[in-house]
């Protein structure tokens, strides 16, 4: 672990550069002041790419990728630098995409100079070359920071949840979590649609291991510790599942739920915003189930389960196993991936197990 000043920096290099970035691609193309919504529906007009897995990639997600990596690049002076993150350069070295690599070059100059606290100007060679310090393998040794730049680029492109994620593991561990959610209320999820409410929109969680869990604005409010719900009864628990049932089996998740004696009705929100709201209370439950072949990685998770973890959570696959951060870029679970409090862990475990083999005896689909 690093000296005790590094935590707060990153943090502020996760607010400052990236929701700088969000906020003025938030903003981009416009010259009235409208809401976020529109305006995210602009940039899937005008700013979005599809990567080979047919999944988005935006001018966003670039954008974060290049400041965080240039900024940790030139502030981490300790070793070497090493950086595991999702996205990489090649179709941005395509023909086609030359207005994008220009969109987000200019985006990336004017947010460095904006800032003013370093005095660089990148070319598009330096754009891609920047995006592409992410390629690390990562692995079992050494040193090795994880982002996700834009986690949940389809919730930043409806309008809905997304975070911007980072982690620093060590020897296979995860020792760091950052996660900027700038569309998730400061105080609890139950302010989502409570325009009334006053809580701020915006949240930055942290966590270092051996030192708890923390939440601030984006602004940089003092930050207040946090920790899961104490709930030990099913019946008063409710459950956080991706938004999109192309990312899980929400039949699975009812199921769970079900043999659990859960009662509330599936919170669904995207990205690791999930991982904050319930490393500060706002449910009991995490679940996660994705489509057979698919496999899970490292910077979905890094960042959310440090979080829940350092606030007194749980975060297992569905055999219990503790996740394993330290095989590369993929993360080898088994099944599923769930968290919640360590009173409901163990029923909640058998209750996975139960769906899970019910599941496997149906009768498939014709
Ligand atoms: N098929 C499939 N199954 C499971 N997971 C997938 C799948 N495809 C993508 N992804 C990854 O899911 C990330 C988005 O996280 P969530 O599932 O929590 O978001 S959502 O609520 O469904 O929008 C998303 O992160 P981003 O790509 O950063 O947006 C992906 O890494
Ligand atoms: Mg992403």
């Amino acid at each position: 672990m690093g000296s005790m000043h590094e935590r707060p920096f990153y943090s502020i290099c996760i607010a400052n550069y990236t929701f700088k970035t969000i906020s003025y691609i938030n903003s981009y193309n416009t010259s009235s002041v409208i809401s976020v919504r529109t305006v995210q529906q602009e940039i899937l007009q005008s700013d979005i790419q599809s990567k080979a897995d047919k999944s988005p990639v935006t001018v966003a997600d670039y954008g974060s990728q290049v400041l965080v990596s240039l900024v940790l690049n030139m502030e981490v002076t300790s070793g070497s630098f090493s950086m595991v993150a999702e996205e990489d350069s090649e179709d941005l070295r395509k023909d086609s995409a030359e207005e994008i690599l220009e969109h987000i070059t200019d985006l990336v100059n004017e947010t460095l100079a904006e800032d003013g606290s370093y005095n660089i100007t990148l070319s598009k060679e330096g754009i891609l070359s920047a995006i592409d310090t992410g390629k690390s393998e990562g692995g079992p040794s050494g040193r090795h920071w994880v982002l996700d730049p834009i986690d949940g680029t389809k919730g930043f492109l409806r309008g809905g949840q997304y975070a911007i994620a980072l982690a620093l593991l060590d020897e296979g561990k995860v020792v760091l979590g950052v996660l900027g959610c700038p569309n998730l209320p400061l105080t609890s999820i139950s302010n989502l649609n409570g325009s009334s409410s006053g809580d701020q929109t915006g949240a930055l969680f942290s966590a270092t291991i051996g030192c708890g869990a923390e939440v601030e604005s984006l602004e940089g409010s003092p930050p207040q510790k946090i920790s899961v719900c104490t709930i030990d009864n099913p019946v008063n628990a409710s459950f956080f599942e991706s938004y999109e049932g192309a990312h899980t089996m929400h039949d699975l998740t009812g199921s769970i739920a079900e043999k659990l004696g859960v009662q509330a009705p599936p919170v669904r929100i995207d990205s690791q915003a999930k991982y904050g709201a319930l490393a500060r209370g706002d449910g009991a439950i995490y679940l996660r189930f994705p489509h057979k072949g698919y496999k899970e990685k490292v910077w979905d998770h890094a960042a959310g389960a440090i979080v829940v973890t350092e606030a007194g959570g749980v975060v297992t696959d569905a055999s219990g196993n503790d996740l394993d951060f330290s095989k590369g870029r993929f993360l080898d679970v088994d099944t599923g991936i769930i968290a919640t409090n360590k009173q409901l862990m163990p029923s909640l475990l058998k209750s996975v197990q139960e769906a899970i083999k019910e599941k496997s005896q149906a009768p498939s689909p014709l």
